[in-house]
């Protein structure tokens, strides 16, 4: 597009309008190329598109944000109005052609005030605002993956206040990858709606919402984009235009809060399981997300990987600052969730403290869900003839066998 043509002096309501358009355009043309971005992102996690179809669609998406801001930075409708004003300086009161420059003043300045109005109306729209400490509201959420599939989600509603963890459990096929799909925006609901910081999530704002996420999927393998541990968190700090110089800062902070930042040189071939999944928490948290989402993070990882990162969970937690959703299998790190939100044949059944789900045992077992360990043991006792002070946590269990013995 043509942005010269507005740097011209004496500019009508027709060019706002032809501007509106324009900007208009390249708003959306941004909106859909941040949609293809993230989706080309997910697809490349899942080995679904190679390497090269991903950076094209990072390239277009970058292409299409500094075109935006091009536009939304335009400096026509102000030139046009300082323009307007110095030649009313220049012919005061008692030049022969004072009234025409006046009436040329107060029409830029009208359109000037126009204007910024339409900018400020897209600039809010560019962002989102943390407008309420519900980080997520789900409320009555439907989905069918096509009108001819049965549903699968009924009707789920629940609420995770800011800082909260909160684990989502239930059997196979409950819907658990559907509901955390819908959080993310990989698919649109079709029924309720989903409210982040106070924001109804639309196709419209997706993009901006995902400001709030940061996202850590299952496969460790899938989730490296970079070279290096230091390139592969700088890639998405790259994406979103921090300032190089501040770059090294962050990642540092980053790495040291998974324990990796002796790797940071370290290629990917060269790390555990556990150790990429750590990476891969770090690429997030650098993005400094509100909330972030773990799917089925620990599912793929051995006993000594699992434990790393369920302890990066519990210290992010305790940090207060993230809010936490962890779909996951683990029945031992549910005991670590504030909340605990059990989905079955797509409904959501229960929503309450992990003691409050676990201590109903017959209601775990009708839905084909074990207890954690430390409760299994507590169980084998007590049929034993042998009931032990209710212990919570493993150390708590070996604290009152010792005491047994
Ligand atoms: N792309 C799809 N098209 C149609 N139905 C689907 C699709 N993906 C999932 N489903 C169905 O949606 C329901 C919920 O599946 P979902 O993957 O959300 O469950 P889940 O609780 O995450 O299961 P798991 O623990 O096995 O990952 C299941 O009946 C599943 O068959």
């Amino acid at each position: 597009m043509e942005l010269d043509e507005f740097l011209v002096n004496r500019l009508t309501n027709k060019d706002l309008e032809e501007y509106e358009k324009i900007l208009n355009k390249v708003y959306h043309y941004k909106m859909s190329a941040s949609n293809d971005f993230f989706e080309a992102k997910r697809q490349f996690l899942e080995d679904k598109i190679s390497k090269e179809q991903f950076l094209k669609a990072k390239e277009a998406e970058k292409k299409a944000k500094k075109e935006f801001l091009e536009v939304l930075h335009n400096k026509a409708f102000k030139v046009n109005y300082k323009q307007a004003k110095r030649n009313l300086e220049r012919h005061r009161v008692g030049h022969k052609d004072h009234e025409l420059y006046l009436h040329e003043y107060r029409q830029a300045k009208k359109i000037y005030y126009k204007f910024k109005r339409i900018v400020s109306e897209r600039g809010r729209n560019a962002k989102v605002a943390k407008l309420s400490d519900v980080a997520i509201a789900v409320n009555d959420l439907s989905f069918r993956y096509s009108p001819s599939t049965p549903i699968v989600l009924k009707h789920v509603s629940f609420q995770i206040k800011e800082g909260e963890y909160v684990a989502v459990i239930g059997h196979n096929g409950s819907g658990k990858s559907t509901l955390s799909k819908l959080l993310i925006g990989v698919l649109n609901h079709n029924q309720g709606t989903i409210e982040m910081f106070g924001n109804l999530v639309t196709s419209h704002n997706i993009d901006q919402v995902r400001q709030f996420l940061g996202i850590v999927f299952q496969n460790p393998d899938n989730q490296f984009i970079g070279s290096t541990v230091r390139a592969d968190i700088a890639f998405g700090l790259e994406n979103k235009c921090v300032n190089p110089k501040k770059m090294g800062k962050i990642i540092k902070n980053a790495a040291e809060l998974v324990g990796m930042e002796k790797f940071l040189d370290s290629e990917p071939l060269n790390l555990s399981g556990g150790q990429k999944q750590r990476v891969a928490i770090a690429s997030a948290i650098a993005l400094d997300p509100s909330i972030l989402i773990f799917d089925e993070a620990t599912s793929m990882l051995d006993p000594k990987g699992k434990r790393e990162i369920k302890e990066i969970m519990v210290n992010l937690r305790d940090q207060g600052d993230k809010t936490i959703l962890s779909v996951t299998h683990d029945m031992d790190e549910i005991l670590n969730a504030d909340k605990v939100l059990v989905m079955n044949q797509g409904e959501a059944i229960r929503f309450g403290t992990p003691h409050e789900i676990i201590g109903d045992i017959g209601f775990l077992e009708s839905i084909h869900l074990g207890m954690p360990f430390v409760y299994q043991v507590q169980e084998a006792f007590k049929k034993a003839g042998l009931p032990l002070k209710k212990a919570s946590t493993m150390d708590e269990l070996v604290a009152e066998l010792w005491q047994k013995k």
